[in-house]
């Protein structure tokens, strides 16, 4: 009887106490709401809040369907967080310029995982931010660029000849009548993830002076099997590094890497990450524990992720070993210019790895990081100073970025992201650049911790925004006949069957830069950014919006506005060239319309790296193929992560255009 009566109070207590706290959570919840009554929002479920649209319809479609009911600015509560949504190009622009900050959206990371996140430029805050960008600047200078335009022609060129000897070989197979699976497989490529490699090999080559070698596995697309293999092998390589061994080239350090950053991304993502992050988005304030138990008991995602993660941060730390460990070279002199040196060490989570210093440490000074001899390779960066040469408005203070007119590059440079005034950095020497960072007041140098979270940030960063742009650009040149037309006649015109694109080349290629543009408006790979203001609250059109609210600039949604852009469904290049008589409709009209690359002093500091590594791509792609969709890819599925990307890749079949160069010499000549 006394058991009994023990049981039921048992019983009782553990349901009042779950009572209380769903209570506390709906009360929280209510607070959260309450601050954000005054602004218009689709019904939320308590706990779930829009979760369940945004994960059906994926945030794109759901913006904008909330933009069409509620206007331009609204709330959606991602779990129990509670954001406002801006979708409109103008109000766009004031809180993309104003705002300085991005938000911080707390993952499941932690330890060195999540220092490397926070200290990124991506993430970086405030005067932190200023110094890195900063450092990062003269390495998107149009001197820069123009010296890392060989290595970008050099890495298309690799990924043309291989795709034109795959669309070569299902050519032979086909005319031998082979059997209809072996000639299907050998025509069938994932173009996204070809692409994917190469824009890898862009990084490794222009930033880090680094083969990657990420274009020379034989299948690029390789199975889970394949990689485990891969992964096998590279524990292998590095632990016969760490015993003092060769340091010889490491031929899977590209393929590690590919799939390192393939899984970052895809394994970060509400859709395909792990439960945990739903869970984490519904009880944020039990973040830490959802954390520390998905480290101890991580489902498939997670332990993917964090592999990934671990290959990913092993990979920071070679490069910069490899770099620190160079010959230091003479002031002015370019370090891996014309020779790309081959990773040698390469990358496992299972091997014990190289430490990195605490970011919460404070930096060096920057006498004992002089003493450290190599850090600064201060030959990397033809002017010596310029850790000081912020000039940027950097405060957000609105200043007005430019018109669409002018295009992005215009916004940069008004919103001190301009590169043009800043030097030239050698081919390969970002490390260079940004171990020689120097705060401007202390002097001090950037942390290891600091400078790897730069390396992982340029990466990520370069690797899978360009080439899923690139990738919607093929897509969409293929299911528009009239637009190929042009495209290939332009190439033809400038460039000849042969010849790969030479700086010269590329003013002279407007329709290919047009095709890549419209290709971002409708598919903008980075969909969405976002923005944070701590100091006070934010005017956002007739709305205040209380500080600590993160704020969400749905470019996807500026992109598709129809009252802005006529045919907006439509994928019609001619928008971008200002002879159109379609150019003057938007550009006249709506300042920052096409935005893939944001707004403001924070506006992506690659843009122009990307445009061009795009258009020699493009060019030299096009010019010697064509390609046609595999069935089933029409019409497009998109898969919404952190980034805007093909679902399950883009599966074409390359057809080559010319026949082989007739001798040797135009053979080699192709290859120049
Ligand atoms: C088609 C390719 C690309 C697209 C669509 C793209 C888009 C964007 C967008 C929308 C942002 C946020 C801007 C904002 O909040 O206003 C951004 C930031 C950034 N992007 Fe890109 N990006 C591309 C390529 C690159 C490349 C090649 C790099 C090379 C390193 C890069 C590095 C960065 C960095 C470091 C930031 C953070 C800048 C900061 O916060 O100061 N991006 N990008």
């Amino acid at each position: 009887m006394f058991e009994a009566i023990t049981a039921v109070v048992f019983g009782l207590g553990k349901a009042l106490c779950v009572l209380a706290l769903v209570l506390l959570l709906l009360g929280l919840d209510i607070g959260k709401r309450w601050r954000l009554r005054h602004i218009p929002g689709p019904p939320a479920l308590p706990f779930l809040g829009n979760l369940p649209q945004l994960l059906t319809l994926g945030s794109p479609t759901f913006f904008r369907q909330c933009r069409k009911k509620y206007g331009p600015v609204f709330r959606v509560a991602f779990g129990r967080n509670w954001s406002i949504v801006v979708a409109e190009p103008d109000l766009l622009r004031q809180v993309g310029t104003r705002v300085l900050n991005h938000a911080l959206f707390r993952s499941l990371m932690r330890g060195e995982f999540q220092q490397l996140d926070d200290l990124g430029l991506l993430i970086a805050r405030d005067d932190y931010w200023r110094l890195v960008r900063s450092a990062w600047q003269p390495a998107f200078s149009a001197a820069s660029l123009s010296g890392y335009l060989p290595r970008m022609v050099a890495c298309a060129v690799q990924l043309t000849d291989r795709l034109e000897t795959r669309a070569r070989e299902a050519e032979a197979e086909a005319a031998k009548g082979g059997s209809g699976k072996a000639a299907t497989a050998a025509g069938r490529v994932n173009i996204h993830r070809e692409l994917g490699s190469m824009t890898l090999q862009v990084v490794g080559s222009t930033a880090y002076g680094v083969d990657f070698r990420a274009m020379d596995c034989d299948d690029i697309a390789g199975a889970v099997a394949e990689v485990d293999d891969a992964a096998a092998a590279a524990t292998a390589v590095a632990a016969a590094a760490a015993e003092g061994g060769s340091g010889r080239p490491d031929d899977k350090f590209g393929r590690v890497l590919v799939e390192a950053c393939r899984n970052v991304f895809r394994y970060s993502s509400l859709v395909y990450g792990t439960k945990y992050s739903r869970v984490s988005l519904l009880l944020p304030e039990l973040r830490p524990l959802v954390s520390a138990v998905a480290h101890v008991l991580p489902d498939r995602p997670f332990a993917q992720l964090l592999r990934a993660r671990g290959d990913l941060r092993n990979a920071c730390v070679c490069l910069i070993q490899g770099w620190k460990t160079r010959p230091v070279q003479p002031l002015g002199s370019h370090p891996g210019a014309d020779t790309p040196i081959a990773a040698t060490t390469t990358t496992t989570t299972t091997q014990s790895s190289p430490r990195l210093d605490d970011g919460n440490k404070p930096p060096l000074p920057a006498s004992s990081a002089a003493a450290n001899g190599r850090d600064g390779q201060n030959a990397a960066v033809e002017a010596a100073t310029f850790a000081n040469g912020f000039n940027g408005n950097g405060n957000g203070d609105g200043k007005p970025s430019g018109s669409f007119g002018k295009g992005a590059a215009a916004e940069g440079a008004e919103s001190g992201a301009g590169p043009e005034a800043a030097p030239r950095v050698a081919v390969g020497s970002f490390l260079g650049l940004i171990l020689s960072a120097r705060d401007k007041a202390s002097g001090a140098a950037l942390t290891d911790l600091q400078v790897a979270a730069q390396v992982q940030t340029f990466i990520l960063a370069g690797y899978e925004t360009t080439a899923n742009g690139l990738a919607f650009a093929v897509y969409c040149i293929a299911t528009n006949p009239k637009v190929e037309r042009r495209l290939l006649a332009e190439i033809d015109e400038v460039l000849g069957p042969d010849r790969p694109p030479t700086e010269a080349d590329l003013p002279r290629l407007p329709y290919t830069e047009a095709v890549f543009n419209e290709a971002l408006r409708l598919y903008p790979p980075a969909h969405a950014t976002n923005r944070l203001e701590d100091k006070g609250p934010v005017q956002v059109g007739g709305y205040t919006v209380p500080a600590n609210t993160a704020i969400f600039l749905s470019i996807y949604s500026a992109h598709h506005n129809p009252d802005v852009w006529p045919r907006a469904e439509e994928f019609i290049p001619e928008r971008f060239l200002p002879t159109s008589p379609l150019y003057p409709e938007v550009c006249s009209r709506v300042p920052n319309a096409h935005a893939p690359f944001g707004y403001g002093s924070r506006m992506c500091i690659g843009w122009k790296f990307a445009v061009q590594e795009a258009k020699v791509a493009l060019a030299r792609l096009y010019q010697r193929l064509v390609f046609e969709l595999e069935p089933g890819q029409v019409p497009l599925r998109t898969s919404v992560g952190i980034t805007l990307a093909p679902k399950d890749g883009l599966w074409v079949r390359p057809v080559a255009r010319h026949p082989l160069p007739a001798s040797p010499a135009a053979a080699s000549a192709a290859h120049t």
